[in-house]
């Protein structure tokens, strides 16, 4: 596959914080890439450099192996956090408005599909709700076809159903082999959507990879809890587990060995529950503060 992106030792330094430090990666076309952290990692830092928009202090982004400059503005998508879309005009007459900024464009039909905009197409933008709005940004930032776009905390304050939603258009887009750079502070998005993950923090790469081969790289084990209750005080201290909100929490490699032990000291297993490491349990263990401190 090729790379669309290719980051080299990229630093940004403001006076008195280095925002990005020495950062190297590579994009592939096709898939969705993810940029987490938390916040002040440099996730904005790094992806603004990336689009153009500020520059860096030190090293450089190749787009398909060329320098990046302002003329590629008419060749990426953005979708901003925050976009002031126009009163009084309806979502109809905002992508005619957006399309006739660039020369060469995707049509409004397709787009419309694409972003799912059909049943609210006659709205006014001051109408519409925030999944409906995210779909129409989504729209906006396609409308030059671009082969890569860029999405910043797209899904942020969405009810779980507009998040899911909207996944599902990311889904569509890679569909069509372009490119998507994601931000997002949701961890459970990122495992869904991302076929790679960048983890920053304080401005440097803590991780990078696919979500499953840093989970199976970072993690033998699996969590078992059990409501505290049911669990003598003595085994919880005989065995060091953790005690965290009335549950008993057990971190095991052997998952069968763990259930007999439990079974042998008479402990029932109602209200039992298995969970497989997810990115915020990968992000606790390389940086030791959880993503959303
Ligand atoms: N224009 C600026 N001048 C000075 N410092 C800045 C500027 N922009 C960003 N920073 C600092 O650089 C660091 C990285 O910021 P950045 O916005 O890239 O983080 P982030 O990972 O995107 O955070 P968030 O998730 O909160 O958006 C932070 O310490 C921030 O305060």
């Amino acid at each position: 596959m090729q790379d669309v992106i290719r980051v080299e030792n990229l630093t940004k330094k403001y006076k008195d914080v280095i925002a990005v430090d020495g950062v190297n990666f590579t994009i592939k076309k096709g898939t969705c890439f993810g940029l987490l952290g938390p916040n002040g990692a440099g996730k904005t830092t790094t992806i603004e450099i990336m689009e153009g928009i500020i520059k860096a202090s030190e090293g450089q982004v190749y787009y398909y192996d060329k320098a990046i400059n302002a003329a590629m503005s008419q060749q990426i998508g953005i979708q901003f956090q925050h976009t002031a879309l126009q009163d009084f005009l309806s979502v109809q007459e905002t992508l005619n408005l957006f399309t006739s900024f660039y020369q060469h464009t995707i049509a409004i039909s397709e787009l419309v599909e694409l972003c799912d905009l059909s049943e609210f197409l006659n709205r006014d933008n001051r109408l519409l709700s925030g999944g409906q709005r995210q779909r129409l940004l989504l729209a906006l930032a396609l409308i030059n076809d671009p082969d890569i776009v860029f999405l910043d905390e797209p899904t942020t304050g969405l009810d779980p159903q507009a998040r899911r939603n909207f996944w599902q258009l990311i889904k569509n887009i890679k569909a069509r082999d372009k490119t998507v750079v994601l931000t997002t502070h949701y961890m459970d998005e990122a495992q869904q959507l991302c076929d790679d993950v960048l983890i920053m923090d304080h401005g440097k790469v803590i991780a990078r990879g696919s979500p499953r081969q840093l989970l199976n790289q970072h993690f033998q084990e699996v969590f078992i809890s059990l409501p505290a209750i049911q669990v003598p005080d003595a085994l919880v201290e005989h065995y060091g587990w953790h005690i965290n909100a009335q549950q008993v929490e057990i971190t095991t490699a052997d998952v069968e060995a763990t259930l007999s032990l439990l079974l042998a000291k008479k402990i029932s297993l109602t209200g039992l529950h298995i969970k497989s490491p997810n990115l915020d349990d990968l992000f606790l263990k390389l940086t030791g503060h959880s993503l959303r401190d």
